[in-house]
């Protein structure tokens, strides 16, 4: 498994290499002891309790979340189709405060982003059908979800496609300048977090 570098602090994308044969392919998905190694942190793999798949169709954008408290630690892949994947860094003090970047995560690349507690993510389902799979590395809790416009000016995302389908949840999202006045400890955080 090969590790790629992105243009976030502390983002990284596993890179497995599929074995290919007549049948098909055999690939591993994740490698808890490469995982472990790269992060230098022994146990870090096993925190992740949660699994977690959802299905969408052409156009849906799912995004773009976060969590409250101390964050949660993210692996994301697509199972099935593409997704156009994005990721933007909340982390006051962080380099890479309030940038985003967009990654292709595919059935064919089998590439998964590894996503540290602090970012928001979303996602724009990019075929017919699109399979995303997560893990994460506390229990999921509602109470704190974190929600940002996916069309929000600020972050000034560039989705590849029209938007078909987004949730209500998702429609009453706030809106970055929200989130960053949260962040710095003043101001409300409105619709930007808040329980379901
Ligand atoms: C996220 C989540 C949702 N649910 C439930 C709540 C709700 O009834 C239903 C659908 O939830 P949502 O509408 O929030 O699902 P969705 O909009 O797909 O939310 C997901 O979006 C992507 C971008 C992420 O990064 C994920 O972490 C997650 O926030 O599933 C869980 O039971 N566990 C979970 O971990």
């Amino acid at each position: 498994m090969q590790i790629e570098h992105t243009e976030l602090a502390d983002v990284i994308v596993l890179v497995p290499q599929p074995f290919r044969d007549d049948r098909g392919l055999f690939t591993r998905t994740f490698d808890a002891t490469a995982f472990d190694a790269h992060l230098g942190r022994p146990g870090a793999a096993a925190a992740f309790v949660q699994d977690s798949q959802s299905r969408s169709v052409r156009g849906v954008v799912r995004g773009m979340h976060g969590r409250a408290g101390r964050g949660e630690a993210k692996l994301v892949r697509c199972a099935r189709g593409a997704v156009y994947d994005v990721l933007v860094d909340i982390r006051p003090g962080s380099p890479t405060f309030g940038r985003h970047q967009a990654f292709l995560l595919d059935d064919d690349g089998f590439r998964t982003l590894y996503v540290p507690p602090g970012y928001l993510h979303g996602f724009q389902a990019l075929t017919a059908v699109a399979d995303v799979c997560y893990r994460i590395d506390r229990p999921h809790d509602p109470v704190e979800d974190i929600a940002v416009a996916y069309d929000d000016r600020d972050l000034g995302i560039g989705w590849p496609e029209p938007v078909t389908v987004i949730s209500a949840r998702d429609r009453a999202a706030g809106s970055w300048a929200d989130l960053v006045a949260w962040l710095g400890g003043g101001g409300h955080p409105g619709a930007a977090v808040r329980a379901r």
